[in-house]
């Protein structure tokens, strides 16, 4: 075929989708899902817990971790507010390549910065090189057993405050070893489990892992 996957999706999204709407790119690319290819998008019941912490949360600075195509990425940013920033760090270049394209279809790329690196290494410059101060929201969606690694690196440069919502998908399918014993075990965070059906497969269960930091500043 030549074409990858996710390259396949984003013809799709760019023959089917309304150029800047970022409803319009979600929606194509959910139907793209059910009747092409399943791709790993935090889409549906995921999506809409999601939808549901930007919009209580307002968050101002936001992180991804694990960009993927930019499917949660363009479902957070269309959520937040005119001065709000989403930071989304790919490693994998095909993927962050046909990230940068989606968000650009949403019209979001005043809002949505994709970072082709280590997340490790980005963390550590988040306040140096990105003018970050604080992280509002992190949403954990990358190698399922680099959460728990990333999560305590976070923790080290201190960018949570009281308030800061950890967001995590795939705790139960792939699952994240550790990372759940962690969180639920530290006194820093109240978490909250969801128990939710995997992207696009009505008979597969997944579960999402929801932390607010009450620890100190
Ligand atoms: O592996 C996942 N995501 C990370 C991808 C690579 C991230 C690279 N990266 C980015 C930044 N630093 C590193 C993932 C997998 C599945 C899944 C579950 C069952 C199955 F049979 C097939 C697939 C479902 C998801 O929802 C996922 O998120
Ligand atoms: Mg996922």
């Amino acid at each position: 075929k030549g074409t990858t996957r996710e390259q396949r999706a984003l013809k799709y999204l760019k023959e089917h989708a309304r150029q800047g709407d970022p409803d319009s790119v979600l929606e194509t690319f959910d139907e793209f899902c059910r009747t092409q290819e399943w791709a790993m998008n935090a889409a549906e019941e995921k999506g809409d817990i999601l939808d549901e912490i930007v919009r209580e949360l307002q968050p101002t600075t936001c992180l991804e971790l694990g960009t993927y195509c930019g499917y949660s990425a363009v479902r957070i940013a269309r959520n937040l507010s005119p001065s709000a920033r989403l930071i989304t760090i790919e490693v994998n270049p095909d993927y962050a390549a046909v990230a940068r394209e989606v968000v650009k279809l949403a019209g979001l790329q005043d809002k949505i910065e994709v970072i082709n690196l280590d997340s490790a290494d980005v963390i550590r410059e988040l306040k140096n090189t990105y003018d970050v101060t604080k992280l509002d929201l992190v949403f954990l969606d990358h190698w399922k057993y680099l959460y728990i690694r990333d999560i305590k690196l976070i923790e080290e440069e201190k960018l949570l405050k009281k308030g800061s919502v950890v967001f995590a998908d795939n705790v139960i399918i792939p699952g994240a070893p550790g990372y759940l014993e962690y969180i639920r075990g530290s006194k820093n965070y109240k978490s909250t489990f969801y128990s939710v059906h995997f992207e696009y497969m009505d008979d597969m269960k997944d579960g999402v892992e929801k932390s607010v930091y009450i620890g100190d500043e």
